[in-house]
């Protein structure tokens, strides 16, 4: 097994079989908690499981955790090699005190509580049977017991708000607040002061203090929703944020101390930002500890019936009539893709069960397009008279960007560019 000629395959103590261990990064958050069940994979890749943002630590770099006769390092041919207490190795069984080395980077193996069993019911409000998106619950209950930042990354309408909260609601910090802050929604000009707050007259229009999400959110959970549109100058006062724990509202001298955790979300390849300098490569490790993919319906549609069925008793509660699918509705939409994921497909049955009192089918879920868009020609589009044709067009486009919550969200469900849909609603405005 051994693997190089000066990687030691197991150390000689005997494996500690029934201790629970933890990781101990030496930095804010607190030990990493090692599962007993499964070895992790660590390393600075962004699918790695416990992530390590150290030049020195491979990608792929070691496997931790327990494989069943007691807890365990593997190293998985890093370019720096691993260590136990100075030792290079290949395998070697861990226990409490000991000094692990990933290349350069070193941690500390501690001891901790037994982790309480796991909670087989879905957090609430997310519905899903299916194994991925079981994994993906299954990681969200591990994550939320631990302290570092989490990223959720998934497409638009997937839940990601709604993992947060699971991660928020399962976790230790349950009792204190959740608060969730759209980057996405917020004028640049105000970003500081949402986050960090502002004191009296700090500038023209603060007529009084305004406390920040940081701080309301102390003891608690921060969710910075579509974390991809802070703009530069803000990610580098958050990294200093995260780093001292502290924050200065604007306008004032005074630091308040704050312990809170941060669950960041985005749908944007992060990686692709932080190549092109968008998005800054420290804060992005910094919030990227821990990450967690959220599945798109593409990837779990045979839960389609299961949300269908949820979101038909909720609507018939709350129109005050049964609502019902026909099993060929059923059939026909979990054959369909939903751009705009579960928000989606919600809507489609919001929809059609607001028009019609009976059992919904194909027909009634997804009718066919209007006639102006069925006409197909320019030519015929433009026999609508313009005045009719462009009330309706911007009322729709209004709508769809209603309903989506911003125009760069409109703008993805549409398929088009966020300029382009712009640029449509000015043209229709005029
Ligand atoms: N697993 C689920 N079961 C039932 N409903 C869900 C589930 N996931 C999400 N939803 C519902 O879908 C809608 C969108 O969810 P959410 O806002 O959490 O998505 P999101 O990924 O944060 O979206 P965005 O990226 O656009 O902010 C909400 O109405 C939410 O209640």
């Amino acid at each position: 097994m051994q693997s190089s000629s000066e990687a030691t395959t197991l150390l000689p103590s005997p494996p500690l079989r029934d201790l629970a261990l933890a990781l101990d990064l030496d930095r804010a958050g607190g030990p990493v908690a090692l599962d007993p069940a499964r070895l992790i994979l660590v390393g600075s890749a962004p699918s790695a499981d416990l992530r390590i943002g150290d030049p020195t630590v491979s990608a792929r770099h070691a496997r931790i955790g327990g494989d069943g006769r007691g807890m365990m390092v593997e190293d998985l041919g890093s370019t720096n090699g691993t260590y136990v207490d100075g030792v290079r190795v290949q395998r070697a069984w861990l226990a409490p005190g000991m000094r692990l080395g990933l290349g350069g980077f070193q941690a500390t193996v501690v001891a901790q509580r037994a982790a309480p069993p796991p909670r087989l019911v879905n957090p609430p409000g997310m519905i899903g049977s299916s194994p991925v998106f079981q994994d993906m619950l299954a990681r969200l209950r591990k994550f939320a017991g631990l302290a570092q930042a989490v990223l959720l990354r998934g497409e638009t309408g997937t839940g990601k708000e709604l993992a947060a909260r699971a991660l928020h609601g399962e976790g230790p910090r349950a009792a204190g607040p959740f608060v969730a802050v759209n980057c996405g929604a917020i004028p640049e000009g105000l970003f500081e002061s949402e986050l960090f707050g502002h004191v009296r007259g700090a500038f023209t229009g603060a007529a009084r203090a305004h406390v920040g999400a940081f701080v309301r959110a102390h003891r608690g959970t921060l969710f910075l929703d579509e974390i991809a549109e802070l703009p530069l100058g803000l990610q580098a006062k958050l990294l200093r944020v995260l780093e001292t724990r502290r924050v200065v509202p604007v306008g004032g001298e005074a630091e308040q101390a704050i312990d809170v955790r941060v669950v960041s979300a985005t749908h944007q390849p992060m990686e692709r930002l932080v190549a092109e300098g968008r998005f800054r490569c420290d804060l992005y490790h910094r919030l990227s500890v821990l990450a967690v993919e959220v599945p798109g319906l593409a990837d779990r549609p045979g839960d389609i019936p299961e949300l269908l069925a949820q979101f038909a008793t909720e609507l018939a509660a709350e129109f005050g009539r049964p609502v019902r699918l026909t099993e060929p509705g059923l059939r026909a939409a979990a054959a369909r893709r939903f751009p705009g994921n579960i928000r989606e497909l919600r809507n489609i049955l919001l929809r059609a069960a607001a028009i019609h009192d009976g059992p919904l089918g194909p027909l009634e879920l997804f009718p066919a397009p209007g006639p102006a868009a069925a006409a197909g020609s320019p030519a015929d589009a433009l026999a609508v008279p313009r005045g009719t044709y462009a009330a309706m067009h911007r009322s729709l486009l209004e709508l769809v960007v209603r309903e989506a919550g911003s125009i760069r969200k409109a703008a993805t469900q549409l398929d088009v560019p966020r300029s382009t849909l712009s640029a449509w609603l000015k043209d229709e405005a005029a």
